[in-house]
This record gives C-alpha cells, sequence and structure tokens, in this order.
C-alpha cells in the first residue's frame, strides 16, 4: 500500500463515519417518538420480543453481508439499550 492510498482509504472511511453518524441520528430521532408515545400510551419502554425479532432478523443480513454476526448483535445491542434508557427518561418525567 501507498501513502496515497491510506489517504483514500481514510477519505473513505470519513465519509462512512459521517454517513453512520447521520443515521444513527435519524434512527433516535425515530426512536424519541416511540418513546414519547409510550410514555403517554402507558407501554413499557422496552419490547423483547420486538428486540428479539429484530436482532434476529439484522444477524442473518449480517451473514449475507459477510459481517460477523456477533459483533452486530453486540453493536445493536449497545444501541437499543440507550433508547430503552430514553424511554425510561421519558417515562419518568410524566
Ligand atoms: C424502539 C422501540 O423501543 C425499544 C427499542 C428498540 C430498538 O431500538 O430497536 C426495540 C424495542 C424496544 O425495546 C420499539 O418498541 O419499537
Amino acid at each position: 500500500m501507498t501513502n496515497e492510498t491510506l489517504t483514500g482509504y481514510r477519505e473513505s472511511i470519513d465519509n462512512i463515519d459521517a454517513a453512520l453518524v447521520f443515521l444513527l441520528a435519524e434512527r433516535f430521532k425515530v426512536t424519541q417518538a416511540v418513546g414519547r408515545y409510550k410514555a403517554t400510551a402507558g407501554l413499557p419502554p422496552a419490547d423483547p420480543s420486538r428486540e428479539s425479532a429484530q436482532i434476529e432478523r439484522l444477524k442473518a443480513l449480517a451473514v449475507s453481508a459477510k459481517l460477523d454476526p456477533e459483533f452486530t448483535e453486540k453493536f445493536l445491542r449497545f444501541i437499543i439499550d440507550e433508547v430503552i434508557r430514553h424511554h425510561e427518561r421519558l417515562r419518568d418525567e410524566g
């Protein structure tokens, strides 16, 4: 690899990381709306059956994309746990 190639790869990484930030921001915007609905409707912050279905679906997609499914599960779990904390906060704020 040359230094020029490294710089090109890093430009690509920069763009991918920016896209990830935008995607996460959009996801949290939607999950905040779900959390506000749950708080007003008296629904629980977490929905374990939805989580399991979503994790299984995305692990299968990860395999077909040649991404480590265990990493995919840990990554999703990290995000979902943060969403649940937000939903608990919205519920507790009344
Ligand atoms: C977003 C929701 O709330 C929680 C967060 C989820 C997620 O981030 O994917 C999934 C299920 C719930 O535990 C939901 O119920 O759809």
